[in-house]
């Protein structure tokens, strides 16, 4: 981040890779709606890269496993729907919140950033998961996939957040685990700064154009901080 630049007064925080590690629910939903086509189960580490660019994408990529793209489209409606069901029936129960999180946005609170939640899940699952791990009473808002006509790596939910918050978008930085992010971030002009322990589309998360590279949102909270020190 550049020195002497405005101060950070907002953090648009991702969720799926990020703030939790929702892969061992993203398991279960997907090989619930598998099995109701009869197929086999598919392992985490396949899953890890499918996500990130919402719910329409990940069920059709994860029958396009076994499928012609003629049958997945045939079948689409009917899996989306059996996927939401099995999702909506176990969400949260088996993912975890990454080490530095609620400190991460104690701290960040504590420098005084309003926050938002930007993901690419559907608000029908993000609602209810962001309570049930505590994290709701963060937000000032949060929006889904689904919220805005365009979903990110498009630059109009971020957009959306500097506009609610009457900020500039060099006032916001956007932190993730994923290019998405970081695409979305460039596109609107904010800040970005990447976590490395998320999912990334399964590519090495030195490719992604950031602004740093943190270990937590702890650390992004003092690197936050930190360039706020050098603004007047
Ligand atoms: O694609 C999804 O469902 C969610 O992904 P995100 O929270 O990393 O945006
Ligand atoms: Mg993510």
């Amino acid at each position: 981040m550049r020195a002497g630049a405005a101060a950070i007064r907002a953090a648009i925080i991702d969720l799926d890779g990020t703030m939790l590690d929702t892969v061992p629910d993203f398991e279960a939903a997907l090989n619930g709606m598998r099995a109701d086509f009869g197929l086999a189960p598919v392992t985490q580490d396949i899953i890890k890269p499918l996500i990130g660019k919402g719910s329409e994408k990940l069920v059709r990529d994860a029958l396009l496993l076994d499928w012609e793209p003629e049958r997945v489209d045939a079948a689409f409606d009917e899996a989306r729907a059996g996927y939401q069901r099995h999702y909506l029936a176990i969400n949260g129960d088996h993912s975890t919140l990454f080490d530095g999180v609620l400190e991460g946005l104690d701290a960040l609170k504590a420098l005084g950033l309003r926050l938002a939640c930007v993901t690419n899940k559907p608000m029908a699952f993000t609602t209810p998961l962001l309570t049930q791990k505590g994290l709701a009473g963060y937000f000032e808002l949060v929006y889904g996939g689904d919220s805005f006509p365009k979903k990110k790596p498009d630059p109009m939910p971020l957009l959306g957040v500097c506009s609610a918050f009457d900020l500039s978008p060099i006032q916001v930085v956007a932190i993730g685990d994923s290019s998405n992010d970081a695409e979305s971030a460039r596109a609107a002009g904010c800040y970005v700064l990447t976590v490395p322990y998320g999912y990334n589309h399964g590519r090495p998360v030195q490719e992604i154009n950031s602004d740093g590279i943190v270990s937590s949102l702890l650390d992004a909270a003092h690197l936050i901080a930190a360039h706020n020190r050098t603004t007047t």
